[in-house]
């Protein structure tokens, strides 16, 4: 394959305004880290490639679990190799070791080590925490029942408590009541922590948390009582066993319930935790990493429109004019632009919540519980949110890169599989929205009550005749005050109605019901808000020509978010139909000025070809080359003549000829 760079390509590198790598050194923390990153990428794209490494697309599904399975080994013996200690260093280990390719290993430290730290007394942790980071212990978070997975006081699965044994009897009483779903279950967890209802002395005591061993520790075989398998093909993260778990009175020592927060004593007694929802704390970790991991995802199929739009030349613009890039084509900047506008937006906020998990986290360890509600609204709110912005953006940008964009080989089916489980699992979104909703619902009340709001929620204090005052110039606090308003707006109109609902004598769950499409609408203006503010911030902590490019970026995100949802803006007459008209045109004013930093501002992302896996996002632009490299390589060619032909194709075409022709017939026509 040639090794120089497509002219195209070249051309664009040089003519953008700004330098991209100050960019990359804003993501990755300065240009000591983004050196670091770099060699930690390489060496493991390296090594993985001389272990021969097929490319996950080509496997089939045992295949691809067998080798996540194996690359995961390698993550978790490298980070030991290097001494890795950062969590950003091991995140971009683990980036270039399994790029979008599900591992059955995943959830081990997310999800059953984390929910375990969090949930588990001291004594406890001193006692399974080592046997866990070993992997002695091989775990995943099972919550999930064939019958109920949102709604979590529903499930069925039952711990009774016997004070007799000083035990806990595990049952899943009905088939809606197996175990379903949780990651690495099927095959690879021999333990797992389940969430089930916790009955003693004859009580129902609500959803607890126990460790729970499913398999034998050397055999791997499933313990007595336990019925355990993979549930079958899905939509894709086929390198994960998701699995099935069905209980059958399987008894658990008493210690083995989580006791951090609640216990139960050796007479059956119930300690109440401080806070019932402590017990969820697992998920908000997850909801809060997930804005990070969709927004990885947006990034890298961007990455590989952009690029891609860049060398792709098609039609004339001009009458003879000889084909253009398709980059510049209006259209094709209206469909990628603003996702290069959605991955920025989505880093910087995965950053910020990120942050303020940390933060309320050690409040909470410390017992200060005020800012969990927040807390919980703002990462259900922009997972959500996030979650559904970035997975349409990845299709966008399949579909922006055509024919090519439906081949395995651009490496985009594999994102979109990857990104669209995020709107589904750890909560599905709407639901997640509709708890952000409750929250600003609560909040709404406090204003009419006249009671204080945290800062950050005091654009619900709205002003009803308000217009805006947007001109053509965009300045950022007139774009962010339209997004405070409409925010305020809709959050004001829908707790509104939800009152006189009630006041009219419908009951509180039938008035939500009636609500709930303006109720998410609510949620997704608030989260919206989150995002151009925080974008807002962050770019004015920039200077010279960076800011610039990145303050026309916020602008395409901010215009381009206000244009789709044009109604939330003019329904109660605060932006004008004139001021809808300027801001429409300046969106394609804004698509011609970042024309020439669209390049640019993907290579920022500085992602290695290998995590890329895509012929048509390479850093070269040689993407026919490599297609047709993919292509040879299709197992189908691996023979002239395949064996379907001698088995049924040509016994069906010699049905269909009429039987004296076939007599005539050579094997040339
Ligand atoms: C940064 C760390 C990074 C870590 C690493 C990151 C790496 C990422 C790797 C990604 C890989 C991902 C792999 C996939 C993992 C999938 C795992 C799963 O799906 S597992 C399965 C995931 N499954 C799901 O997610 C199930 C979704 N369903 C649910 O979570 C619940 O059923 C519910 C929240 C919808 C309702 O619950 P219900 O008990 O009926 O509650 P009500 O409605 O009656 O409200 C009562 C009160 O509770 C409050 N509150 C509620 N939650 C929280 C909270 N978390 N907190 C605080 N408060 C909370 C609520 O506000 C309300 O307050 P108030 O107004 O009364 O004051
Ligand atoms: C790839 C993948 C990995 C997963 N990993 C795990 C795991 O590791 N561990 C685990 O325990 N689980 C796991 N899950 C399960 C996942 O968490 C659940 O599927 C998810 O929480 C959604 O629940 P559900 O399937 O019951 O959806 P449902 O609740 O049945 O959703 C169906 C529809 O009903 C709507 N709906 C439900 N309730 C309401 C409501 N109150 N108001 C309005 N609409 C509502 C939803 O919006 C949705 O449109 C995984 C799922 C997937 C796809």
């Amino acid at each position: 394959m040639s090794t120089a760079v497509n002219p195209d390509l070249l051309q664009e590198r040089n003519r953008a305004t700004f330098d991209p790598s100050q960019l990359t050194y804003f993501l990755y923390d300065g240009a000591e880290k983004t050196k670091r990153k770099r060699y930690i990428q390489n060496l493991a794209i390296q090594e993985l490639s001389r272990m021969g490494m097929k490319q996950y697309a080509t496997l089939s599904r045992e295949e691809q679990y067998k080798q996540a399975l194996q690359k995961h080994a390698y993550y978790v013996q490298t980070q030991q190799r290097l001494g890795l200690t950062d969590p950003h260093e091991k995140e971009h280990l683990f980036q270039a070791v399994l790029p979008c390719e599900a591992s059955p290993l995943t959830l081990h430290k997310s999800a059953f080590v984390n929910t375990f730290a969090m949930l588990a007394s001291e004594e406890q942790k001193r006692k399974w925490l080592p046997l866990m980071k070993e992997f002695r212990m091989v775990g995943t978070y099972v919550q999930t029942e064939m019958g109920h997975g949102s709604f979590l006081r529903g499930l069925e699965t039952t711990a009774t408590y016997d004070p007799r044994t000083q035990e806990f009897v595990l049952h899943c009483p009905t088939i809606s009541s197996i175990k379903f779903w949780p990651g690495g279950l099927g095959k690879t967890s021999n333990s797992c922590v389940v969430m089930a209802q916790l009955i003693s002395n004859g009580q129902k005591l609500g959803m607890h948390s126990f460790l729970v061993q499913i398999r034998d520790l050397d055999t791997h075989q499933p313990l007595s009582g336990v019925t355990v398998g993979d549930i079958g093909n899905k939509f894709g993260y086929h390198g994960n066993d998701n699995g099935f778990l069905k209980l059958d009175n399987v008894r658990i020592p008493r210690e083995n319930m989580l006791m951090r927060h609640s216990q139960i004593l050796p007479d059956g007694t119930y300690v109440k935790p401080k806070n019932d929802r402590l017990m969820y704390g697992g998920m908000t970790s997850l909801r809060a990493g997930i804005v990070g991991v969709v927004s990885q995802r947006i990034s890298m199929a961007v990455t590989i429109a952009v690029r891609y739009s860049a060398v792709r030349r098609q039609s004339e613009i001009q009458p003879g004019g000889g084909e253009v890039q398709v980059l510049d084509f209006q259209t094709q900047q209206f469909r990628l632009f603003p996702q290069i506008a959605v991955a920025y937006a989505t880093t910087i906020a995965s950053r910020s919540i990120s942050d303020y998990y940390q933060r309320v986290s050690a409040q909470i360890e410390k017992g200060d519980l005020q800012e969990l509600p927040m807390l919980h609204a703002l990462s259900a709110g922009l997972k959500a949110y996030c979650g559904w912005i970035c997975m349409d953006g990845v299709e966008v940008c399949r579909l922006a890169c055509g024919g090519h964009g439906y081949s395995q080989a651009s490496g985009l089916p594999k994102i979109y599989v990857d990104t669209t489980p995020a709107c589904t699992y750890e909560g599905e979104n709407f639901v997640l929205m509709l708890q952000t909703a409750r929250y600003l619902i609560k909040c709404c009340r406090k204003v009419a009550e006249g009671e204080a709001l945290p800062e950050v929620m005091n654009f619900l204090k709205v002003n009803p005749g308000e217009k805006s005052r947007l001109d053509a110039q965009l300045f950022m606090p007139q774009l962010i005050q339209a997004y405070r308003h409409r925010a305020g707006r809709i959050a004001q109109e829908v707790s509104q109605k939800l009152q006189a609902a009630i006041s009219k004598g419908v009951n509180a769950g039938q008035a939500w019901n009636s609500n709930s499409v303006q109720l998410i609408n609510a949620g997704k203006a608030f989260s919206q808000l989150y995002l151009v503010q925080d974008f807002a911030q962050t770019v004015q902590s920039f200077g010279g020509k960076l800011r610039e490019v990145m303050e026309a970026l916020w602008r395409l995100f901010a215009v381009s978010g206000i244009l789709n949802a044009l109604g939330d803006f003019m329904l109660d007459g605060y932006i004008s139909s004139q001021q809808a008209a300027m801001l429409q045109q300046r969106l394609l004013d804004l698509l011609s000025e970042l024309r020439p930093n669209a390049v640019a501002l993907v290579d920022a992302f500085d992602f290695p070809d290998a995590v890329l896996d895509s012929a048509l996002g390479r850093w070269d632009g040689q993407v026919y080359e490599a297609l047709y490299d993919y292509s040879l390589r299709s197992k189908l060619n691996e023979k002239q003549v395949l064996d379907a032909y001698h088995k049924y194709q040509r016994p069906f075409m010699e049905s269909q000829w009429k039987q004296n022709k076939a007599a005539a017939l050579t094997s040339r026509l």
